[in-house]
């Protein structure tokens, strides 16, 4: 910790708390310097973010990581005075320790500590810590309160106590010991919701799981790591027990205020998009499982010995020593702390009571690890130049031996699309597959979610089914895939979350519903023959009609288990596009009953592979939690110019309405000269009139020779670089065979039989990334709308191409583009202006008009949401970062963090790192593979 005296000069504030007497400010907090509008209050009980440029944006945003204590607090800018309080359901409560933070953003103040004298009445700024990764600089503040308000009986812990205990079995037992003796549930509670900043929150915690060696990495928040990509690290693979534990229903219910219950439902945007709820059946999930959870405490990573035999529980200690030593160095030993999933015998989805559960469990080869469980993955990896160079043995014909002797087919890790899934995209797959975990997994755009989501499908049919080959066309009742949205169900081959549910458009009273559902046999069925359930774009499900969702399949189920024992995948990113909802009340998914009762983990994948920039992933990460710096904005300004068209093609314009699109396309092509050809498509399906609204491909295409068009559909096996979103200017049409297989696929999977004989197709020539040509025929292909048992809905054959001058910005959700030209002004909609900026691979590629920071909205529920999510080290152990002097380059220096929340949503979230893959890549290396 810095010097005291040194802080205050450089704080040159404090912050003095009063309590005052209205239940519904709790406490008035003076600045002895004025706010300035770059000055943010973070807090994990509280946080506040004040736009950097818009004095009157003012977020309050209580934390639901400590619901009972949370603390709102809001900033008048006008009096230069913050209001701690505001929420009429929090008991009175003071303030005894801790601090308050503030600092102004547009400094370069780098570290700063801040500690509070225990003091009720005021809090002087002197210890805390600037995270001063990307262009973020902020200072963390704690406002602690002494009296949790806690609304149930399981909260009401010692939790000194509990520490006391946990620090005096560490020292009798060292690192890792005592795991016998530690009950996890309360020592979970313990640990997940201890007040950060007391005395024991600062000290190295014993936990219930694995120790935290003395050398585990300091935790940071999870807003902190999310506005700071760069130096984070990935972690070891370590959810298990700990966030298990914090999930635990007795974390439920914590008094926290909701809004009142809004029908999002039966809407379709402004630009025709039709929303989750408008889609009779509309609403499209990706994918679900439903078998009950089976999870291990932890997964290993680390390079094992093939032969070595399976480990026990009890080798933990070892293990964790093991861990404890190279944890300077590396994660070499990361892996070894395999703990195991509990056997298929094991009490299904319930939170272990306590650590010893888990002793007699054998350990579980790992498919994805190609190991055995204590293994971590064998891929031979090399690094050069930052670039990833991952040499996957051939699975099928060299099969690994586990641990345990049984030989293990390994599932490639590469997708379908010819990718090789990053180390946090396959732990997530590992999550999913192997140990049936219900989660979500979020990230920010471009972080591969749609990738992995893709890969999930296949390897889950492939679990489930009895006897297909082609995974990603064939359906499965096991495996349900849905969208929040038709057009996000027609991605991925999918059908609404609605269709899926039999339940229309969702509106009625849960005992309507449910007897709609139990008059139809073949949706009751699917029902009840739905092991696994994923939900794509969940962030615009809205919450009644998720938590509706989760009663009917108790109820058809006649399982009492959250979603009656159904595995649930739920994937989305909350910062993009919210419910729609017309009477402006969003409440969204996460904030329902069924959430918290299913979702065990949360894992936010960080590495973001469409923007290779670092600086401009940085931008963009500001821009999603809506903070930007002083700087990004300038930069983002400076956007207006033209870009180089040396390619002939121009950007693709993004508009939030869809006429605006209809408007910009049909007048571009109006001014090309040449005969139009008209490509119909070919619609199919009780529901085919519902295409047009949730298929990408268009009823009717036009194109004329030149019309600069983009291509719909990913090349299988990434062919030639060719993918969604690959720009091309259309340069003849050509007569094939109907049958001609080298038309789009090359796989020719999907286009062989659907071209109509002597039809002309269109002879496009596509810029690739790299800056090359390459023209291929495009030939028709064909996008589905399917029930999980393969029961078509809407099918839809068509040219996968779009005139490419302008796009929705609803539609481009999902879309990687090489030239985007946005309008801010258009901009209406929360998450809308970051959706629209992130479609772009690279600063040069992106043209800004209008920008403002103003139209950057995140709604602060999401905020909340998001900064609840908790560090949790890769040992298993969580420890808050709120408290601790960390200083800046100690995460930098410390891959693998994991993040859990310690409140009722129960999260852990698994960080790797930045942006760039090649740097993201080789730090995982570091960490799991040596
Ligand atoms: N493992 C990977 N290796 C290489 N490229 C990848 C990988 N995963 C994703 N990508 C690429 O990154 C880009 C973004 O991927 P994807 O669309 O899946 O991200 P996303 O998280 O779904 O984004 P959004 O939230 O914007 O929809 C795509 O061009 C995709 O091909």
């Amino acid at each position: 910790m810095p010097p005291k005296k040194k802080v205050k000069e450089s704080i040159q504030t404090k912050l003095n708390f009063k309590p005052i007497s209205s239940p519904a400010a709790l406490f008035t907090v003076e600045t002895s310097a004025p706010l300035r509008p770059h000055m943010s209050v973070l807090s994990n009980r509280a946080t506040v973010m004040q736009s950097p440029t818009s004095s009157s944006s003012i977020h309050t945003v209580p934390s639901p990581l400590f619901k009972e204590n949370a603390i709102p607090v809001s900033f008048d800018s006008t009096t230069d005075k913050a209001k701690i309080g505001g929420n009429s359901s929090l008991n009175p409560i003071s303030i005894d320790t801790d601090v308050s933070m503030i600092k102004d953003l547009s400094s370069p103040m780098s570290k700063t500590c801040i500690e509070s004298p225990r003091d009720r009445e005021s809090a002087t700024v002197s210890e805390a810590h600037t995270l001063n990764r990307g262009q973020v600089d902020r200072v963390a503040t704690t406002v602690r309160t002494s009296e949790p308000i806690v609304n149930e009986a399981a909260l009401q812990v010692d939790h000194s106590k509990k520490r006391r205990e946990r620090d005096e079995a560490s020292e009798r037992g060292g690192q890792g010991s005592s795991f016998k003796s530690v009950d996890l549930d309360s020592d979970s509670d313990d640990d997940l919701l201890a007040m950060p900043g007391t005395n024991s929150a600062k000290k190295p915690k014993i936990q219930a799981k694995p120790t935290l060696p003395p050398s585990t990495p300091k935790p940071m928040s999870l807003l902190d790591q999310m506005a700071t990509p760069k130096g984070t690290q990935p972690m070891p693979r370590a959810t298990g027990a700990l966030s298990r534990a914090s999930s635990s229903s007795s974390l439920n219910g914590r008094g926290v205020d909701r809004p009142s219950l809004v029908s999002s439902n039966s809407v379709i945007s402004d630009d025709g998009f039709t929303s989750a709820a408008s889609l009779d059946g509309r609403m499209q999930s990706r994918y679900g499982s439903t078998e009950p959870e089976i999870t291990p405490p932890f997964h290993s990573g680390s390079q094992p010995s093939r032969s070595q035999p399976a480990q026990p529980y009890s080798n933990l200690q070892s293990k964790v020593k093991s861990y404890s030593q190279k944890r300077s160095g590396d994660f070499a030993s990361v892996s070894s702390l395999g703990l195991v999933p509990p056997s298929a015998g094991a009490p299904k989805r319930t939170l272990p009571t306590s650590i010893s559960r888990y002793q007699s469990f054998p350990v579980q080869p790992s498919p994805y690890s190609r190991g055995s469980a204590t293994a971590p993955l064998s891929l031979a990896t090399s690094f050069s130049n930052g670039q990833q160079k991952t040499q996957a043995k051939s699975r099928s014909s060299s099969p690994t031996s586990s641990s345990s002797g049984a030989k293990v087919n390994y599932p490639a890790n590469m997708t379908r699309d010819g990718m090789t899934l990053s180390e946090e995209q396959q732990h997530v797959l590992e999550q999913v597959v192997l140990y049936q975990r219900s989660l979500f997994f979020t990230g920010s755009a471009g972080t591969g979610k749609s990738v992995l989501l893709r890969e999930l499908i296949v390897q889950l049919r492939k679990k489930y089914s009895k006897a297909k080959s082609d995974y990603w066309e064939s359906s499965n009742d096991a495996v349900a895939v849905c969208a929040s949205t038709g057009i996000a169900a027609c991605n991925i081959g999918g059908c609404t979350l609605h269709s899926f549910a039999g339940v229309g458009l969702g509106q009625e009273a849960l005992p309507v519903m449910l007897a709609k559902v139990r008059k139809n046999t073949t949706t009751l069925r699917r029902w009840q023959e739905t092991k696994v359930l994923i939900v794509d774009e969940v962030s615009m499900i809205d919450a009644e009609f998720l938590d509706k969702l989760e009663a009917v399949a108790r109820d058809v189920r006649r399982d009492t288990r959250p979603w009656g024992g159904m595995q649930v995948v739920l994937v989305g990113d909350f910062f993009q596009l919210p419910p729609v909802n017309r009477n402006g009340n969003v409440r969204f998914c996460f904030e329902g009953e069924s959430w918290k009762r299913t979702i065990t983990s949360t894992i936010q994948l960080r590495q973001v592979f469409r923007q290779k920039d670092q600086s401009f992933a940085d931008m963009l990460n500001e821009m999603r939690l809506g903070m930007m710096t002083p700087g990004t904005i300038q930069r983002f300004k400076t956007l207006t110019r033209e870009l180089v068209n040396n390619d002939g093609l121009r950007p693709t314009e993004l508009f939030p309405l869809r006429n605006q699109v209809e408007e910009a396309n049909n007048r571009m092509l109006a001014n090309l000269p040449g005969k139009v050809m008209v490509f119909q498509a070919r619609d199919r399906g009780p529901l085919k009139e519902k295409m047009e609204q949730n298929c990408l491909a268009p009823t009717v295409l036009q194109l004329k020779l030149n019309s600069q068009v983009m291509l719909l559909r990913n090349q299988a096996g990434g062919t030639g670089g060719l993918v969604n979103g690959s720009l091309g200017v259309l340069i003849g049409f050509v007569n094939r065979p109907a049958d001609n297989e080298n038309t789009t696929s090359s796989t020719g999977e999907r286009n062989t039989v659907l071209n109509t004989p002597g039809e002309e197709l269109p002879l496009v020539r596509f810029t690739l990334e790299d800056g090359k040509t390459r023209e291929m025929v495009v030939g028709r292909e064909e996008w589905k709308i399917e029930l999980p048992n393969g029961q078509l809905q809407g099918a839809r054959v068509q040219i996968p191409l779009s005139l490419a001058w302008s796009l929705s910005i609803h539609k481009s959700q999902g879309q990687t583009l090489p030239k985007v030209k946005v309008d801010l002004a258009r901009v209406f909609e929360k998450g809308q202006a970051y959706v629209a900026l992130s479609r772009a691979t690279s600063l040069e590629g992106l043209q800004v008009l209008n920008f403002d920071p103003r139209k950057v909205m995140v709604h602060p529920k999401v905020t909340e949401f998001y900064n609840s999510l908790q560090v949790y080290d890769g040992v298993g152990s969580s420890r808050r970062v709120e408290g601790e002097s960390t200083p800046d380059k100690s995460a930098a220096s410390e891959p693998n963090l994991w993040r859990t929340s310690s409140a009722s949503l129960s999260t852990a979230s698994y960080s790797a790192t930045s942006s760039t893959p090649g740097r993201s890549s080789a730090q995982i290396t570091k960490s799991f593979y040596k």
